[in-house]
């Protein structure tokens, strides 16, 4: 034996050796199915074992991060397939396969703890289950220890459930002593994962530790449980490492933790005792009053385990997740932009109990990450409007500015299709109604608009299934949600992506090529935000942040508003287009919350105030972003400005082309023009 010499009762060891003779040791007699978990030296799969067509667990792991001899290793994972007791794992067998080790398991069909909280229960469970699943891991150390054996990594992620409501204590044996062993949690002195679990006496050097330090991470994870996080998970490994051997022990607070029983709480005081001479051993601890009346897991477990996806498919979610948060860290904000939406996309596909969350998923961007940014400031906002427009999601409930978007979809649709947009003029900005959730998650624009005129209307593609709008020459009401004055870049992405998925109307193939020529794009028409500013090369968006002021409007008849550029139509009402200044959108989310970085645009709660121009130069010279700042921005705009003005004027020739080839059957007006707005030159003169 490795470790600490256990030593096993006759019975049960040879009862062990039988069962373990049941299963053979040739990789050919396993079928690998879905990869069901992964830890940081293996990954788990759920397989079948053929000769019994009988489900199984294969952890592999990578021999090539061994520290041990390899004979030693498999010597050991035998000892350790003798382990028996019904809440520990045990393995059946294990073999090596090339460059891994195979040991083949139980199959635990749902998985840990640690996925169940990760997947259904973020705030951790209600104390009636977390006292099931304590119980019955606490009857699992107590054997452990009273076989001479440290477990030395009991954790969420290592209790193990399965679909009776089992509870079994995993991860033990094999990986245990295949690590450095005397300390399985370092791998040539540097932390494997996060030491949140680990004693006092385990992080300090030279400090012998014992059993009792598997009571020390059993409190801790008895507050995971009970929050849905270690305490301390959410800084860096070392400053755990000094928090743990500094900081008062963790605890259920008396009062967050209300919902919590007096019981609860003390035994979990208990065993988080920085002195581990003080902590109770397993069995005197089973004898704890929080024990005694804790139900069967089959009881409790039940009701936490219905209407959940099968385990391979929460674990696929969360592995996504993992991966885009890792990516994102080394990622420019854009390509962060394209992963989110391919997150929210394999994530609508993959479930349907929890869109909410999934959408949150998809946002991949950290709360510590959040740009400070001043509630008054409207400089400030200038600056975060183009920072954060690449990096924005469609997080949360849905807002006019995220419908916005869909009206910008819309005009996408018809600008890059056929015979969808009648003479009268153009309609970009339909209103809020007219964004509807699809099945797909996307929010495909529907011309089913009440509040437009009678002149819109809507047509589907009844291939694509992609929605287009037509005319709409009523843009907004005056007070009322603005409808173009923000724009949702992400949403625009979203579905430009999506078109160039393949599921882009064959209209737009058939008859927009021409267009997307003339604007040097490849996809559907998006025009340059003002983030992309600072990343010509990035694909070119929708234009971002709010409508500028459109000068002198009598003149001019607006019918799209699109950033900074209105293309007008002689035939359209000039009171209903709406002057809508930066100064006039409050950052705040509906509740009241300071956006971060992770907030969608569709957040943002717009108040249409109307705010002279010369306000808005008023507010940008009193505020306090110094124009060193300021001026980079500011000369981004400038070129960002030529660069649209450039694109719409392709645009135009194009359409007119295609207006000439379509004998006049529909397109756009030919006394359409751009006027470029005087929005940038207004504030920024
Ligand atoms: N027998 C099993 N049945 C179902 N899922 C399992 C089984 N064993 C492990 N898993 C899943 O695989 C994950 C990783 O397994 P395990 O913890 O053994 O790997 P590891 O590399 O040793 O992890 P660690 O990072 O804890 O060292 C577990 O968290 C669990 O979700």
């Amino acid at each position: 034996m490795g470790r600490n010499g256990s030593v096993k009762r006759p019975a049960a060891a040879a009862a062990a050796a039988v069962a373990a003779l049941a299963f053979t040791v040739m990789p050919a007699d396993y079928r690998l199915m879905e990869e069901v978990g992964y830890g940081a030296h293996a990954v788990v799969y759920r397989a079948v074992f053929v000769p019994r067509n009988e489900t199984v667990a294969v952890k592999c792991l990578d021999l090539d991060q061994l520290n041990n001899n390899i004979d030693e290793v498999q010597r050991e994972a035998q000892i350790m397939s003798l382990i028996d007791h019904p809440n520990v794992i045990r393995a059946y067998c294990s073999f090596v396969v090339e460059h891994s080790l195979w040991v083949i398991m139980p199959f635990m069909t749902e998985g840990s703890c640690l996925h169940l909280m990760k997947i259904a229960y973020p705030d951790g469970f209600e104390e009636p289950v977390i006292a099931s699943i304590l119980k019955e891991t606490l009857k699992a150390l107590e054997y452990l220890h009273r076989q001479g054996q440290i477990h030395r990594d009991v954790k969420a992620g290592n209790i193990l459930i399965d679909s009776a409501g089992v509870v079994k204590l995993g991860d033990f044996g094999v990986s245990a002593c295949m690590f450095d062993r005397g300390d399985r949690q370092r791998s040539r002195n540097t932390f494997v994962g996060t030491p949140c679990w680990m004693a006092p006496e385990v992080l300090q050097p030279g400090t012998g530790y014992n059993f009792k330090a598997d009571i020390w991470s059993f409190g801790i994870t008895a507050l995971e449980l009970a929050h849905g996080h270690a305490p301390f998970s959410k800084y860096p490994p070392m400053k755990v490492l000094l928090m743990t051997l500094q900081n008062a022990p963790p605890g259920l607070d008396y009062d967050r933790d209300r919902r919590f029983s007096k019981a609860f709480k003390e035994m979990v005081a208990m065993c988080l005792v920085k002195d581990q001479t003080k902590r109770p051993t397993a069995e005197k601890l089973l004898k704890h009053s929080f024990f005694k009346s804790a139900k069967p897991p089959e009881l409790t477990m039940k009701g936490i385990l219905t209407d959940l996806p099968p385990l391979w498919d929460r674990v696929k979610a969360l592995q996504l997740k993992d991966a885009a948060q890792l990516a994102l860290k080394k990622m420019p904000s854009s390509e962060q932009e394209a992963l989110s939406l391919s997150e929210y996309q394999r994530g609508v596909s993959a479930w349907h109990f929890d869109i909410e969350d999934l959408k949150a998923q998809a946002s991949l961007i950290y709360d510590d990450e959040a740009p400070e940014i001043k509630e008054d400031d409207d400089t400030a906002r200038i600056i975060e409007v183009e920072k954060d427009s690449y990096s924005r999601n469609s997080l949360g409930k849905p807002s006019s500015a995220n419908q916005n978007n869909c009206s910008e979809q819309t005009s996408m649709a018809n600008l890059d299709g056929e015979g969808l947009i009648p003479n009268e003029a153009i309609d970009i900005a339909v209103s809020n109604a007219d964004c509807k959730r699809m099945p797909n998650g996307y929010e495909n624009s529907r011309a089913r608009n009440d509040s437009l005129p009678s002149t819109s209307t809507s047509k589907q593609d009844p291939e694509s299934k992609y929605w287009r709008s037509n005319v709409g020459q009523k843009q907004q009401n005056s007070g009322g949600p603005v409808e173009s004055g923000v724009n949702n870049s992400p949403t625009i992405e979203r579905s430009h992506n999506f078109e160039r998925d393949g599921t882009s109307p064959k209209a737009s193939d058939k008859h927009g090529s021409d267009t997307r020529r003339a604007a040097n794009l490849s996809g559907p028409l998006s025009l340059p935000t003002r983030a992309s500013a600072n990343s010509l090369s990035a694909p070119i968006r929708s234009s971002g942040g709010y409508v500028d002021s459109l000068g002198d409007k009598s003149k001019r008849s607006v019918v799209h508003i699109k950033g900074r550029f209105s293309v007008t139509s002689e035939n359209v009402d000039l009171a209903k287009v709406q002057e809508i200044p930066l100064s006039s959108i409050s950052r705040k989310s509906p509740h009241g919350i300071q956006l971060r970085k992770s907030a969608s645009v569709g957040d943002w709660v717009v108040n249409a105030k109307p705010m002279s121009n010369s306000q808005h130069v008023k507010e940008l010279c009193n505020s306090s972003v110094s124009s060193s700042i300021l001026i980079p921005h500011l000369e981004n705009l400038v070129q960002q400005t030529t660069l649209q003005q450039d694109l719409i004027v392709n645009l135009l020739s194009s359409m007119q082309q295609n207006e000439n080839v379509d004998d006049g059957q529909s397109g756009i007006p030919s006394q359409v023009r751009i006027v470029e707005s005087e929005a940038v030159n207004d504030y920024f003169d």
